[in-house]
């Protein structure tokens, strides 16, 4: 029984309550988040930190008429209980289950869709900017962002265009000084100096043309009310900056910030993270490219590591422990990175510059005007490559295949293993000439002994793990190991060869001359979209030599797809290995 919470199914049943039952209701969301989070899972910190910050807003402005946005949309857990999803909170980031971030077609609530970083203040504008075009001046326009998500280059195109405008905005600024990993930067700096009180004369968002109000204890409610109430009546662009605890309420989550940001299952009580098994499991591929490039660089000195803020996830941590002044976690900045890293590699050093697939997005234009285009020998290690499970569809890595075979002289990879994975790390980093894109997916790979000494590979090469006599099945990366086990299961294993294709560009053409002139039928399969993918390249391949065999291409289809385990997903799209069993099944 939760007195207060029970009573809301809509932020208008907030209105109705006294300043004492808000404060009882704050007590009893996050006590709802903690018990829902420690058994299904979920970003935790964030949402905990924001806890009266929601209370607060639902409570002053009048959604879903006034527009609210969570930017990156990981804290928005109390938003979603308070807007009528409470009965479906225990569904998070499963299957069919409510995402984990804000989604327009979730909710009206949901004013717009998030979960990659620092979109907010640009769509809230574009809102803003549409009402009054559209003379619906009275509504009130409310974004939050969090401060490693502020320093990110788009959200600083938005403050600037923002500033000039006299729209009905307020950025509310959740400043609680860590991203998911410490954050970074001199606007860190600068917003220390603000809540000291020592940059006051100079404040940067009063300099942007910005109503600055702040910095305000973010977990007093009263206050908190107070403030967004008289906000409210002030005109034009304002700012409020809010100082908040990320985990509050639990103690090990405010303890330790970084592994609380999603903590896996954890005693609701306690506070206490579920114990690993002991028996060995194969690493994570993370693990490896964060261990590996350690190896390398010990003995290659031109060797550095960059991460736009994630070097817990990337595992870059361990480098910049041990060697700091060559691995810069340059906050939520992937155009920065991959500009910076083209910086370094053209005087000189060789910059492993580790994204995860989806993020890598963001920095397009400046992998081809500044990294392909110039030839630039920059090692992209994008990690999360493929369907990347609960996240969901804003985080899967499924479309670099596509959208970087088109770039020239970029080299595209990924490895079957946590071998190959360490291979083209050790091969990239011997005097290549050129870009290189190695994809490797969330979570463990396969093999205990992984630390085998490194090999250099042949660009362009790919390996026969077995010959058949009339389907070749071609896979590139991880999924091979799923192809190997439909193989296994298969009624006609003889008649199927698989090749591990390793190089979506450039192609072994070689191999491919002779699979299409040997087999009766090629089938591709790939972690990632079918469009343009490496079956496309297979498929363009073929016509361009005018080989007429037959082509299945196994991919993910051009839908959006959802969130579930990965193997949910999988079998979504068409790719597990059952699915390619019963294929090669009927074919053969
Ligand atoms: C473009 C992009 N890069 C990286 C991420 C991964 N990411 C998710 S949350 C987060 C940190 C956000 O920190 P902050 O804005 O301070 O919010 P808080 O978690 O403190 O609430 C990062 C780097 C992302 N979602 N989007
Ligand atoms: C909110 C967000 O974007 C990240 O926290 C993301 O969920 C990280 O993914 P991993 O758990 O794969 O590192
Ligand atoms: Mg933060």
């Amino acid at each position: 029984m939760k007195k207060v919470l029970d009573k809301i199914n809509a932020p208008a049943d907030l209105k109705v309550l006294q300043l004492d039952e808000l404060v009882l209701l704050a007590k009893e969301l996050r006590a709802f988040i903690i018990d829902v989070v420690a058994t299904k899972e979920g970003h935790l910190g964030a949402s905990l930190g924001v806890v009266e910050l929601t209370i607060a807003i639902h409570y002053v402005f009048n959604t879903p008429t006034d527009k609210l946005i969570w930017d990156v949309g990981h804290q928005a857990y109390g938003h979603k209980i308070l807007t009528g999803r409470r009965s479906r909170f225990h569904t998070n980031r499963q299957l069919n289950g409510i995402s984990g971030f804000p989604k327009m077609d979730e909710s009206e609530y949901d004013a717009f869709g998030t979960g990659h970083s620092s979109t907010s203040i640009s769509a809230i504008l574009g809102m803003a900017l549409a009402s009054q075009l559209n003379k619906s001046d009275n509504t009130q326009h409310v974004a939050v962002i969090g401060d490693a998500s502020i320093a990110s280059g788009m959200a600083f195109e938005a403050l600037n265009h923002l500033g000039e405008t006299n729209t009905n905005v307020l950025v509310i600024l959740n400043d609680n000084t860590i991203g998911i990993d410490p954050s970074v930067g001199a606007l860190k700096k600068y917003l220390t100096n603000v809540k000291k009180g020592t940059a006051k004369e100079e404040n940067i968002f009063e300099c942007l043309n910005l109503t600055y109000s702040g910095p305000v204890d973010g977990h007093n409610l009263p206050l908190l009310i107070t403030e967004l109430e008289r906000l409210k009546t002030v005109d034009g662009p304002k700012l409020l900056h809010v100082i908040t605890t990320k985990g509050k309420g639990l103690k090990q989550a405010e303890k330790d910030q970084v592994t609380y940001h999603a903590p896996g299952k954890f005693n609701a009580k306690t506070g206490e993270r579920e114990h690993k098994p002991l028996a060995p499991e194969p690493p994570k591929f993370q693990d490896v490219f964060g261990k590996t490039i350690i190896e390398l660089a010990e003995k290659n000195e031109q060797i550095v590591g960059i991460t736009p803020a994630m070097p817990t996830g990337s595992s870059l941590k361990y480098m910049m422990e041990k060697m700091p002044d060559r691995a810069f976690d340059v906050g939520i900045a992937e155009q920065h990175a991959v500009t910076l890293a083209a910086g370094m590699a053209s005087n000189g050093l060789i910059p492993f510059c580790n994204i995860y697939s989806t993020f890598v997005q963001r920095g397009y234009d400046q992998i081809i005007h500044d990294v392909a285009i110039q030839n630039i020998p920059v090692v992209f290690c994008l990690d999360r490559a493929g369907l990347v499970g609960e996240d969901g569809t804003t985080h899967h890595g499924i479309y670099d295949i596509a959208f970087l075979r088109c770039i020239p002289n970029m080299i595209v990879f990924s490895p079957l293993d946590e071998v190959e994975l360490r291979n083209i790390m050790y091969t990239a980093q011997k005097g290549l000439k050129q870009p290189i894109a190695i994809r490797y997916p969330r979570g463990r790979g396969y093999k205990i002994d992984w630390q085998q000494p490194m090999e250099q590979i042949t660009i362009g090469s790919s390996v026969c793990l077995k010959q058949g006599s009339k389907t070749a099945v071609l896979s590139f990366g991880p999924i091979g190991n799923t192809v190997k086990q439909a193989i296994a299961a298969a009624n006609h294993p003889a008649k199927i060869g698989h090749f591990n294709m390793r190089f979506a560009k450039p192609l072994d053409t070689q191999a491919l001359d002779a699979i299409f002139k040997n087999y009766e039928q090629v089938v591709t399969v790939e972690d990632g979209c079918i469009i343009g993918g490496f079956g496309s390249a297979v498929l363009e391949y073929a016509n361009s030599k005018g080989f007429k065999t037959k082509i299945k291409q196994f991919g993910v289809p051009d839908n959006t797809i959802g969130h579930g385990t990965i193997k949910e997903l999988h079998d979504i799209c068409g790719i597990s290995w059952e699915q390619i069993k019963n294929y090669l099944d009927q074919t053969n």
